[in-house]
């Protein structure tokens, strides 16, 4: 079932001066339901414009996008807030947890502002809490948990208004090798239980276990993989060799 369909996006910024900036030139691809994209490319490729729009955080300035069929283009600024609690969840590189709230309330806080029953709340954080391992934790504050914790704690906010797309920027950035190992393979159990996901990363190791890779250059998709049956170690391999390619300007 096609989720996400993304028409001939183009952004440019500044187009009124004398020096625009074409960070979006054409991008068309579709994402089904339940499936899992990684997205690619050098520095200023694009990539975080991209997400942006995808989040209604900005505007394409030409070309179609529909999540669920619904046009996001012309959505008001709240009418995009709105859309963004009940549709979207977010996961950040530096967690973004509120340091004044205890982890549970941070999950919470999407269901707050959806004005969600208390009942409800506690009644969906158990099974994420034990999903995601952070049940002794959950009553203390961010401060007071490590970053693969607090990473843990934001996947359960991200996750608890049960939406359409999780958008996935940089989610390991700040985490080291076998946190980060242990963040992936949490995403691997959530899009296997049928979340659909999209996370930018400059890691091939992350966009390893995404099952198919965009690759973003110059605001164009230059290329794009699928994991089909390899294993993770040669996914990374052609991952790793696709980005070598694009960044010494092959064809
Ligand atoms: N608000 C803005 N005003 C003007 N130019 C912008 C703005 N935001 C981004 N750009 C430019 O648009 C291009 C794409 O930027 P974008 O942040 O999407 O790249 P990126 O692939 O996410 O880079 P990085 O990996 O470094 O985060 C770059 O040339 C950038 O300088």
């Amino acid at each position: 079932m096609n989720l996400l369909h993304l028409s001939h996006i183009k952004r440019t910024y500044n187009a009124n001066s004398t020096h625009p900036v074409h960070a979006l030139k054409d991008i068309s691809f579709d994402v089904n339901a339940g499936e899992y994209i990684a997205i690619m490319g050098e520095s200023g490729a694009g990539k975080s414009t991209l997400l942006n729009i995808i989040a209604t955080l900005e505007k394409a300035s030409a070309g179609e996008i529909l999540l669920n069929g619904q046009d996001l283009s012309d959505l008001t600024a709240d009418e995009a807030a709105k859309y963004r609690r009940e549709h979207l969840g977010f996961i950040f590189q530096h967690f973004n947890l509120l340091d004044s709230l205890s982890n549970r309330d941070n999950i919470y806080l999407p269901l707050v502002l959806a004005q969600v029953p208390v009942a409800e709340m506690a009644k969906r954080v158990k099974p994420l809490a034990k999903a995601l391992g952070i049940n002794k934790i959950i009553d203390r504050f961010p401060t007071e948990t490590s970053g693969g914790q607090q990473q843990r704690v934001a996947i359960a906010r991200a996750l608890i208004a049960q939406p359409d797309l999780l958008l996935a920027d940089e989610p390991t950035g700040a985490l080291d090798s076998n946190t980060s190992n242990e963040i992936l393979d949490l995403f691997d159990t959530v899009n296997g239980n049928g979340q659909t996901i999209i996370m930018v990363t400059h890691s091939a190791a992350a966009a390893s276990h995404a099952k198919r890779t965009l690759f973003i250059k110059d605001g164009r998709i230059y290329h794009e993989l699928f994991r089909g049956d390899d294993s993770l170690k040669e996914y990374q391999e052609q991952i790793s060799n696709t980005m070598m390619t694009l960044t010494n300007g092959g064809e």
